[in-house]
């Protein structure tokens, strides 16, 4: 049977960092953010749809991310729609990725809406990379196109990094250096990789 550990965090939190450290030690990983860039991207499956509900949101260069952005991040109902388009996509990736590795003995599921959108039932542990709030806030600020109004927007939409901490069956610090949270995962790794017996199996 196979574990499925779900990894996630609130923005900045190092997410993509901290799972690339899993598929190095050999874990199987599905991105969930990965599958909506594919979905949004040239040709994605999903870019006519989502000119269809936000015109001008795209080019032959797929979704332009910062156009919708800025039309669904303060509005409820926009983002409600848009997410309707998205998450049943993602949903289907992810069981085809569950299905080519059943023999696995543990997957790493990232999902960055683990805790805000349900899926914390579909996962058999959960780990959460987490960083004091000042160091988010520094990361997050740096990248292009980031600001204070936007990271605003994002953090009202996401669960406080102490309830996801207070949830989690590990705790993946990521304020320090790489090599502890490289550590942390190493740790992780070693726990979950016993084979597990099926239920009611003698052997
Ligand atoms: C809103 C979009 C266009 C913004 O794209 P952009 O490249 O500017 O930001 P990015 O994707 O890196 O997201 C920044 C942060 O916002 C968070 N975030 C994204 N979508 C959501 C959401 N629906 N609810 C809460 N947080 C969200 C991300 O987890 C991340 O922490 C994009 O995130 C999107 O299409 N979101 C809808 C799909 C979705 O829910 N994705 C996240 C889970 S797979
Ligand atoms: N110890 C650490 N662990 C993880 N990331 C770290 C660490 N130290 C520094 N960083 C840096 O912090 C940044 C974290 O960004 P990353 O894209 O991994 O976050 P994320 O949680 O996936 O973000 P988002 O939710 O916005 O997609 C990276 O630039 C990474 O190099």
């Amino acid at each position: 049977m196979t574990l499925i550990l779900g990894l996630t965090g609130s923005i900045g939190m190092g997410k993509s960092t901290v799972a690339a450290m899993f598929a190095d030690e050999g874990v199987p990983v599905f991105d969930a953010d990965a599958e909506v860039h594919r979905l949004q991207g040239p040709e994605g499956a999903l870019v006519a749809e989502i000119e269809a509900h936000f015109p001008g949101t795209t080019s032959a260069a797929g979704v332009n991310r910062t156009t919708l952005a800025e039309r669904v991040l303060g509005d409820g109902d926009a983002l409600g729609r848009l997410e309707a388009l998205i998450h049943p996509a993602v949903a289907l990736a992810r069981a085809e990725f569950l299905a080519a590795h059943e023999a696995a003995p543990f997957v790493v599921l990232d999902i960055p809406l683990l805790f805000e959108k349900g899926g914390w039932d579909q996962v058999d542990k959960i780990a959460v990379v987490s960083a004091p709030a000042d160091v988010q806030r520094v990361r997050v600020l740096a990248r292009p196109g980031m600001n204070a109004e936007k990271f605003a927007r994002i953090l009202a939409l996401q669960l406080p990094d102490a309830e996801k901490r207070a949830r989690a069956d590990f705790v993946i610090p990521t304020g320090g250096s790489l090599g502890e949270t490289r550590e942390a995962v190493s740790g992780i790794v070693r726990t979950l990789s016993v084979p597990r017996r099926k239920p009611g199996s003698s052997t």
